[in-house]
């Protein structure tokens, strides 16, 4: 079977540092593909802006020639928060094995997340590098140097840091659903 990468997110809004992990995940010899997975809602998270069927259409918008890039509905269908080890679960009924990505700052929450345990037996973990920190050696690395996060972008929609398709659909959402300029 073939190795694919996971990529799991909130994706609220996807940014040009989402792209940049991966663009860098496709130069991977040993990855056939990159199935990108939006959340619901993020297991630890209580909220998000934009709804999840609106953020799985930009995905699908921003990679639609994207032939390694696959983004799927498994989470966003579920309508709930969908611990990592049960799509990793459903995803190895077709793909093994897996390489799940996160960047850097999930590194420290890691082990709290659901059956982490089980999880880390099921994966290999990619690790997005991101603001300096440190990533031990135990996790495959991937040099990313893009200083953007989507909760700047909330704040504060600059679509110069959008991915240029849908970007302009992406700002005027977000612009119209500021909670600081309403
Ligand atoms: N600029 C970046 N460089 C490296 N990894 C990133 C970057 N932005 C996001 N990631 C990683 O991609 C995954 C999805 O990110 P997410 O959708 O949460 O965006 P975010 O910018 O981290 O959002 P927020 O600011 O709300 O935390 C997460 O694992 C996150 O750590
Ligand atoms: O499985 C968990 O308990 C768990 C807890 C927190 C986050 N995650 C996953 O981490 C990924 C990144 O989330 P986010 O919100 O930082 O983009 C996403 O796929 C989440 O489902 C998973």
């Amino acid at each position: 079977m073939n190795g694919i990468a996971l990529y799991g997110g909130s994706f609220d809004p996807p940014h040009l540092g989402h792209e940049a992990v991966v663009k860098a995940l496709e130069k991977l010899d040993f990855i056939k593909k990159v199935i990108i997975m939006p959340t619901f809602l993020n297991p630890f998270k209580e909220t998000f802006t934009a709804p999840a069927e609106l953020r799985l259409k930009w995905l699908k918008c921003i990679f639609a020639d994207d032939e390694k890039v696959q983004i799927s509905s498994f989470e966003v269908e579920k309508k709930r928060k969908v611990p990592a080890v049960e799509t990793v679960k459903a995803m190895l009924q077709k793909y093994d094995p897996i390489y799940f990505v996160i960047g850097a700052d999930n590194l420290a929450s890691l082990h709290k997340w659901y059956r982490y345990d089980e999880l880390k037996e099921l994966v290999t973990f990619i690790v997005a590098s991101r603001n300096d920190i440190e990533i031990p050696p135990n996790f495959l690395k991937l040099q990313i140097g893009v200083d953007i996060a989507s909760s700047d972008l909330r704040d504060n929609i600059d679509i110069s840091k959008l991915p240029k398709k849908c970007a302009q659909e992406i700002a005027h959402y977000y612009k119209e659903h500021n909670a600081k300029q309403n």
